[in-house]
């Protein structure tokens, strides 16, 4: 179970989060949703420790750094790299990591482990980033847009990569997202932000009972 409790983020004179409460319990596929602006990144990158939030808690049973595995929305990769290379840098960083199940991953997403990251698509480092990011045992994974940009047969791909490996019988997967027509079928749970502010928890197929996700945002908003 993770516990956000009270977040809150200032930077100078803007406030990016207000007083943000939810949780999330394992085996949950959430999507963290809301308009350009709304705080989806800046919530992340708390959850995941790369920011300190000026007010609040999150709780976590263990060590931040053992419980989340974090892809950002941005490029971070080392670009002389070769895919393989790559996974095995991170095998030697996270005692988590599963090397079989991060091979098994490129695999899938029809990766060639041989090739260079500085000659990859944006579509094909994407994949690596999540590749090496799911490939984490940690009980939450956290991914921040990990469909913007893509085509729609790139989008499908990561959908079925994420249905494929990641385990829900003891992970929970947290994304960010504005494709709600392709995630939509995989979301257990939406977090709905509005200006820095959590207006909304739900989960999906309550929303879908009534309506869809997309005209019930609208709605809301
Ligand atoms: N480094 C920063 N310093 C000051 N304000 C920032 C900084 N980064 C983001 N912000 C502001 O914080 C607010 C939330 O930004 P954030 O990137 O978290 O939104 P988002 O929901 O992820 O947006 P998008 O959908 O466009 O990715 C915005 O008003 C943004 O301008």
């Amino acid at each position: 179970m993770l516990e956000v409790k009270h977040i809150s983020k200032k930077r100078m004179l803007r406030t990016m989060l207000k007083d943000c409460s939810f949780s999330i319990e394992t085996g949950k596929i959430v999507g963290i949703i809301g308009e350009n602006g709304s705080g989806k990144t800046t919530l992340l990158k708390i959850l995941a420790g790369v920011l300190h939030p000026s007010k609040g808690d999150i709780n976590l049973e263990k060590n931040r750094s053992h419980q989340i595995s974090y892809s950002p929305d941005q490029e971070y990769f080392y670009d002389y790299f070769k895919i393989e290379q790559l996974i095995d840098f991170y095998n030697s960083q996270f005692n988590d990591f599963d090397l079989e199940r991060a091979k098994a991953l490129i695999d899938f997403f029809e990766l060639d482990p041989k090739q260079k990251i500085t000659y990859l698509s944006k579509g094909q480092k994407t994949r690596v980033k999540i590749a090496v990011t799911i490939a984490r045992n940690t009980p939450f994974l956290v991914l921040d847009e990990p469909l913007a940009g893509l085509d729609p047969l790139v989008k499908e791909k990561i959908i079925n990569g994420l249905i494929r490996f990641v385990d829900l019988d003891k992970q929970s997967l947290i994304i960010t997202t504005h494709e709600l027509l392709e995630v939509e079928a995989i979301l257990d749970e939406v977090i709905v932000l509005k200006d820095g502010q959590v207006i909304e928890q739900k989960e999906v197929e309550d929303i879908r009972k009534i309506n869809s996700l997309q005209n019930w945002l609208k709605e809301i908003y």
